[in-house]
């Protein structure tokens, strides 16, 4: 037993109440609390707010610990059977699917939780109080948020068993369903077949319908493999077949449309210089192409020259439209020595998107990006805590938050994605 009872060690066995929902699919229990002092904090996967689970500690810092749920205790009226029996509280903790860490929670309630974290990183990160609001994709709510995923990457243990990893782990779950993948996948995926030689196995759905099963051996391939086509609306986007694409079936026209509510025609020049920052395929500048008119002068920039390669293609129907490959940071510090006066006016007169992976942008960019002076800055963010850091140091450069919109395109899993369009303050 520990000496006192407020310190933890691994393993220990503990009742706690959880009081909050964190950022990462985690929640917030408190062990410890006596009057006047509110505990450590311990986060707890597969729980939820309003609970009292049995806990046993897997990790111990100094500020707070980590443990893993084994029992609830009582239960939240908002807590169902989980979606996904492999991913369930009632399989010991090593032995659950990991990617569907919200999915024992009611549907409506798991984006109520996704507002809070959103909320909460603004506040805490960045400083900012703002109420938000997380939206369903199309479909998902009539669908049960199942169904939607259209990117699924399976490990294959040394049994040839396929399955996601469990949480915190490399151990491969075997499983038998599928949920959250679209039909297509679900029909797919043989997963009662025994895989050899092989080490993972991604399974496609293309926006036609076609599902692709891409085994692998070793390393996922990288580089240029085929190219296919998805389809938004009327507008075809060809990618390589490994590359990025968004991965909810709605989420390329859930944020395409959110990006065309929100672009300025009034502030923003077509014939000022735009860019599409981490532009993948180009799907942002097609739309700022689209709205800003066939004047409009926009270069996606893009780490990956094959997605590069496509985006050029993708956006040869504006003479103005060019796709570079570099990465953001080296690409606009060659830009800030590069350009004309006349340049840097055009890039004054022009919008900014950002799309940057789970890191954010970060200080280097987001400064750069400030230097620029645009007219407008639109970001969308898949992680909260990123967007609420770079939106404290877009705040520290005279921008802020004039309208934010949440949608939740990873129904069942923590995942929650943000379009934030900035205006000077
Ligand atoms: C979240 S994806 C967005 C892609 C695109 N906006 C879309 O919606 O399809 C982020 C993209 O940024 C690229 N990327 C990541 N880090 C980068 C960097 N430092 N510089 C340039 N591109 C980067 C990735 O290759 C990926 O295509």
């Amino acid at each position: 037993m520990p000496a006192h009872p407020a310190s933890l060690e691994n393993g220990q066995i503990v009742e706690l109440t959880i009081d909050n929902v964190a950022h990462g699919g985690r929640f917030v229990g408190r062990h410890g609390a006596v009057d006047g002092e509110r505990g450590r904090v311990v986060f707890v996967p597969d729980t939820m707010p309003g609970e009292t689970v049995r806990a046993q500690i897997v990790e111990v810092k100094k500020s707070f610990a980590v443990a893993v749920a084994l029992e609830v205790v009582d239960a939240s009226a908002d807590r169902v059977e989980h979606v996904w029996p492999e991913a369930a509280i009632d399989r010991s903790p090593a032995e659950r699917a990991g990617g569907a860490e919200f999915g024992h929670i009611r549907l409506a309630r798991q984006r109520e939780l996704k507002q809070r974290v959103i909320e909460d990183a603004l506040q805490r990160t960045g400083g900012i109080t703002r109420d938000v609001t997380v939206k369903a994709a199309p479909g998902d709510v009539e669908r049960g948020g199942l169904g939607w995923r259209t990117r699924v990457r399976l490990h294959v243990d040394d049994r040839g068993r396929q399955g996601p990893f469990a949480p915190r782990s490399h151990e491969v779950v075997p499983v038998t369903s599928l949920p959250l993948a679209t039909e297509g996948i679900q029909l797919s995926a043989q997963l009662d077949q025994r895989l050899g030689g092989v080490t993972a196995v991604d399974y496609v759905e293309w926006s036609d319908g076609e599902v692709d099963v891409i085994a692998m051996e070793g390393a996922p391939e990288r580089g240029r493999t085929d190219t296919i086509v998805e389809t938004v609306g009327e507008r075809e986007f060809q990618l390589d077949r490994s590359g990025f694409w968004q991965v909810h079936r709605k989420a390329p026209q859930v944020l395409t449309d959110a990006l065309r509510r929100v672009i300025d025609v009034d502030r923003v020049d077509p014939a000022g210089w735009s860019l599409d920052l981490y532009g993948g395929v180009g799907l942002f500048a097609a739309t700022m192409a689209e709205t800003l008119g066939e004047r409009t002068r926009v270069t996606s920039v893009e780490g990956d020259e094959v997605a590069t390669d496509h985006a050029s293609e993708n956006l040869a129907e504006w003479l103005g439209a060019t796709a570079e490959t570099g990465r953001v940071d080296r690409w606009l510090r060659e830009l800030a020595k590069r350009a004309s006066s006349a340049e840097r006016e055009r890039l004054a007169n022009g919008l900014i998107v950002l799309d940057p992976p789970r890191a954010g942008a970060g200080l280097d960019v987001i400064g750069q990006i400030a230097d620029l002076e645009p007219a407008q800055i639109v970001y969308v963010a898949c992680d909260p805590v990123a967007l609420a850091r770079d939106a404290k140091l877009l705040g520290e450069r005279g921008w802020e938050i004039a309208s934010l919109e949440a949608f939740d395109l990873f129904p069942h899993t923590h995942h929650v994605e943000a379009v934030a369009a900035f205006r000077r303050s």
